[in-house]
């Protein structure tokens, strides 16, 4: 636990270099609309709309960081938003370089959210809850949700796949984004998991997992069902569905 104080600065990096392969892969995921909006536009906008993030750096593909910027151009001032060049290695290696970007730009910032742009349907209250988390000693909290299945653990054996473990599920979180660390606990994570990072199936699936291996406490908070991740042609449906409903409430 650490005492960050109410009025810290708070920044979020905005993951959006990924290519969408299960969603199908033609173009960026980021760029894929959902009632008319991307990804991108979405989610950058419920970052904003929380009133509570000072900075925003989105992680692009390397050849579309023009594209994305006029994208996310009428949410904000220059100022407020930037965007970066991820890398095709992993998540992990584009979070590294949006952390860097978005302490260049805010060198005060206190507290950094680590946010998925297919999670473009997160509620803003969700990202108000994260960081007062933080805020109130926190040095690492993930939103999760319990699991409605029942989870096996797998082993290959000559080719088969046989179930090694039932783990309980009461124990089990579905974890989303957005995660939020004090700044020193992330810097500190990314630099310590930093050999991995170029190597996809040894990087980390998330920022809470590089806490975890150097020993932090990783707290969870309440996720919420909208901060669904846009992964597959099925989520896509579901989203559209989701944001419609709430465009005729509105
Ligand atoms: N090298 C990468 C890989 C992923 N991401 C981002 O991390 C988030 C979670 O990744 P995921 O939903 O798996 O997106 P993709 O990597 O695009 O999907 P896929 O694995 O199907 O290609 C996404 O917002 C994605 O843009 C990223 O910035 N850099
Ligand atoms: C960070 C994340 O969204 C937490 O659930 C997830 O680990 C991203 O995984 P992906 O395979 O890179 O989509």
């Amino acid at each position: 636990m650490s005492d960050t104080p109410s009025h810290s600065t708070a920044v979020a990096v905005l993951t959006a270099a990924g290519s969408g392969t299960r969603l199908g892969g033609r173009g960026p995921k980021a760029l894929v609309e959902i009632c008319g909006e991307s990804l991108l536009h979405r989610a950058t906008r419920g970052l904003l709309a929380a009133g509570v993030i000072d900075h925003i750096s989105i992680t692009a593909p390397a050849t579309a960081v023009e594209r994305f910027t006029a994208e996310v151009a009428d949410l904000a001032d220059p100022g407020r938003i930037g965007v970066v060049a991820g890398s095709p290695a992993s998540r992990q290696a584009s979070v590294a370089r949006g952390l860097a970007a978005a302490l260049r730009a805010r060198p005060d910032a206190e507290i950094v959210l680590v946010h998925d742009a297919a999670r473009a349907l997160t509620p803003p209250d969700l990202v108000r809850r994260i960081v007062a988390a933080v805020r109130s000693g926190h040095d690492a909290v993930v939103p999760g949700l319990p699991v409605v299945d029942t989870v096996k653990e797998v082993a290959v054996e000559e080719a088969i796949e046989r179930v090694v473990g039932t783990p309980d599920r009461e124990r089990l979180r579905a974890v989303q984004t957005p995660q939020g660390f004090s700044r020193a606990t992330l810097e500190a994570a990314h630099r310590f998991g930093a050999g991995s990072a170029d190597d996809e199936a040894r990087s980390a699936r998330d920022d809470a997992a590089l806490v975890e291996a150097m020993g932090g406490q990783v707290a969870v908070v309440a996720g919420d069902p909208l901060a669904l991740k846009v992964t597959t042609p099925l989520d896509l449906a579901l989203a559209e569905i989701l944001a419609r409903g709430e465009r005729e409430q509105s």
